[in-house]
C-alpha cells in the first residue's frame, strides 16, 4: 500500500499549499543566495510542508539535496563536510555545465534538536559553520526558540503557518481525483475541519477512509475518526474543560504519549484553567497518578500506568467544576532540562543506536530505559543497555538515578566495556540476539535480555563489592547467570511497550 503523503508529497514549490508568502520568500531565499549567502530556518508545526518545501525547492533550482537527520551525527565537522569549501568543489567536479550552479542545498531536519553539545565545539561552533557555509543550509525546526539564540541571529526567518482547513480541502480534492474516489464534498470538509492546521494527518485521514471502498461519504470520516489518536492539545481542552471523567479516560487512551508524559503536560497547564478548590482537588489527583507512575518505576509493573492515567484523566476532568471555555495557550513541558548536555548526549545514542528520531529516543525510549535500570536492577540488564548504547559513567547515573561515582555505577560501566569488547568479537549485537541461547524467550530483535551469561562471566558483584576487577572464578560466574536468569524472567523487551 503506498502512503499517499508520499505519492502526493509536492514536487515543486508550486505545489505547497497555504503557506503562499512562505513559499515564495523561500524562492527569493534561493534565487539571490548567491548575494546574501545565509543560511534560513523554515519552522512551524508538523504536518504543514516544511520538508516537501525544501526538497521542492531544490528540485526548482535544479540542485542536489543532502539531508542530515536528527539521528545523524551533526557536528560542525559534518556539516562543514556538505556545506564547506570542499563540498562546493566536490559537487562542482560532478555537476558543471548542467544549469544547477553546482549547488548543493543542505537540509538539516530537527534543527530545534541541535544543541551542539555532541559536538565538542559546542553549539557556536555549528553556528560559525552555517554562518561560513559555501552551499544554502535550510534548517527545518518545529519550535523555533528551541534553537540556539546564536543559531537563530546566523540565518534568516521563515515561518510556515498551520494549513488552514480551507487550503486543505482543495489539496484532498485533487488527490481524490487522481486516485478516483468519489466524495462527498461535505465528507472533505470534514476531514479538513477535524486536521485543521496539519495537512500531512488530513491526508492520512483521507487514505485511512477512502482507500477501501472509493467512495466517500461523511458517515466514513466520523466512522474513522472515532479511531484516531487524539493530539495532545485537543485532549488537555477535553480533561481541563470539556468531558466527564469517564470520556476522559477514553480520550487519555487515544493520546499517543505515555502516563508519564500526559501528567507532565496537565500539571504544566491545570493553572490555566482551573482554580480554587478545583486546583487543589486537581493537584490530589494528579499526585495519585505520580505515586502511580512511582510504582511503575519501581516494580517494572505497568499495568499500574490504568490507575495513573484513571487518576490524570478521569481524575482531574471529576475535579472541575462544570466545564469551562475559550481558547487557552497550552505550554509545553520541560521533559529535560534543554542544556543539559548528558541528556542530549544520550538521547543522541538512543536515537542513533535505536533508529529512531531525537524526540522517539527522549519521549518514548529513554522513560522505558530509565524505568527499566532505575538504580542500576537488575545490573545484567543495566549492563546490557550500557554496552548496547555505548554509556559513559555520567549518562548510567543519568538513566539509571544511580550516584555517577559510586562502585555500582563504575564497575557496570566497565563490565560494559568487556561485553562490547566479547560481543565485538563474535560480530554479534551486545543487546539482545546475540546470544545463541533464547530460554528466556524474548528473542525479538530489539529486546533488553540482559544476556545474563556474559554479563556475568566478567565479575560476580551480586551482593555489591562493586571492585569490577574482573577476577571471578567461573564457577562463582555460572551460579551468578543462574541465579540472575531466573530474576530477568519475564522481563519485557522494549518492544513490549511501543
Ligand atoms: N503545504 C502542503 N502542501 C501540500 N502537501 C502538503 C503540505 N504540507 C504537508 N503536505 C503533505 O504532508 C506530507 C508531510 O509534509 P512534510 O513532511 O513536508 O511536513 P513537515 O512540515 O516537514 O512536517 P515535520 O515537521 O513533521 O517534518 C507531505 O508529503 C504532503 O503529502
Amino acid at each position: 500500500m503506498t502512503d499517499w503523503t508520499e505519492k502526493y508529497r509536492p514536487s515543486t514549490l508550486s505545489a505547497v499549499r497555504g503557506n503562499d508568502k512562505a513559499r515564495d520568500a523561500l524562492a527569493e531565499w534561493a534565487k539571490t543566495w548567491d548575494d546574501h549567502r545565509e543560511a534560513v530556518v523554515v519552522h512551524g508545526s508538523p504536518g504543514v510542508g516544511k520538508t516537501s518545501a525544501a526538497h521542492a525547492l531544490a528540485a526548482d533550482m535544479g540542485w542536489e539535496t543532502v539531508e542530515l537527520n536528527a539521528s545523524d551525527q551533526r557536528t560542525a565537522d559534518v556539516i562543514e563536510r556538505f556545506a564547506g569549501r570542499a563540498a562546493k568543489n566536490a559537487t562542482l567536479a560532478g555537476s558543471m555545465g548542467d544549469g544547477s550552479g553546482g549547488r548543493q542545498l543542505v537540509i538539516l531536519d530537527e534543527a530545534d534538536n541541535i544543541h551542539g553539545n555532541y559536538d565538542r565545539g559546542g553549539a557556536s561552533a555549528i553556528t560559525r559553520v552555517v554562518k561560513d557555509a559555501d552551499q544554502p543550509i535550510v534548517l527545518i525546526a518545529n519550535e523555533y526558540y528551541d534553537m540556539s539564540r546564536g543559531l537563530r541571529n546566523a540565518c534568516r526567518e521563515i515561518e510556515f503557518r498551520d494549513v488552514s482547513a480551507r487550503s486543505i480541502v482543495p489539496v484532498l480534492r485533487d488527490i481524490c481525483r487522481r486516485e478516483n474516489v468519489e466524495f462527498d464534498a461535505d465528507a472533505l470538509d470534514r476531514i479538513a475541519e477535524v486536521n485543521d492546521g496539519d495537512l500531512r494527518s488530513a491526508v492520512n485521514d483521507l487514505q485511512a477512509a477512502a482507500e477501501d471502498d472509493r467512495r466517500l461519504t461523511v458517515d466514513d470520516v466520523v466512522t474513522s475518526d472515532r479511531d484516531r489518536s487524539l493530539g495532545v492539545f485537543p485532549f488537555l481542552d477535553a480533561v481541563l474543560k470539556e468531558e466527564s471523567a469517564e470520556e476522559a479516560i477514553q480520550s487519555a487512551y487515544r493520546v499517543d504519549e505515555t502516563p508519564d508524559d500526559l501528567t507532565k503536560w496537565i500539571a504544566e497547564n491545570v493553572t490555566k484553567v482551573y482554580e480554587g478548590a478545583e486546583l487543589a482537588r486537581a493537584y490530589d489527583s494528579l499526585a495519585d497518578a505520580d505515586r502511580w507512575l512511582g510504582r511503575v518505576r519501581a516494580s517494572q509493573e505497568y499495568g499500574y500506568w490504568r490507575y495513573a492515567t484513571d487518576a490524570l484523566a478521569g481524575g482531574v476532568a471529576a475535579a472541575r467544576d462544570g466545564s469551562k471555555g475559550g481558547w487557552t495557550r497550552f505550554n509545553r513541558p520541560q521533559f529535560w532540562p534543554s542544556s543539559d548536555s548528558t541528556a542530549d548526549e544520550v538521547v543522541r545514542k538512543v536515537a542513533e543506536r535505536g533508529g529512531f528520531s531525537m524526540a522517539t529516543a527522549r519521549r518514548e525510549v529513554l522513560p522505558f530505559l530509565a524505568a527499566m535500570t532505575h538504580h542500576c536492577k537488575p545490573r545484567d540488564l543495566t549492563v546490557a543497555m550500557v554496552a548496547y548504547y555505548d554509556l559513559d559513567e555520567a549518562a548510567v547515573s543519568f538513566v539509571t538515578g544511580s550516584g555517577e561515582t559510586t562502585n555500582k555505577v563504575e564497575s557496570i560501566v566497565a563490565d560494559a566495556q568487556e561485553l562490547r569488547e566479547s560481543e565485538l568479537e563474535e560480530h554479534s549485537g551486545a543487546f539482545g540476539g546475540g546470544r545463541g541461547d533464547v530460554s528466556d524467550g524474548v528473542d525479538e530483535g530489539r529486546v533488553l535480555d540482559g544476556d545474563a551469561d556474559d554479563a556475568d562471566g566478567a565479575d560476580d558483584p551480586v551482593d555489591g563489592d562493586g571492585d569490577g576487577d574482573g577476577e571471578t572464578a567461573d564457577a562463582d560466574a555460572d551460579a551468578g547467570a543462574d541465579a540472575d536468569a531466573d530474576t530477568d524472567d519475564g522481563q519485557s523487551g522494549l518492544s513490549d511497550f511501543m
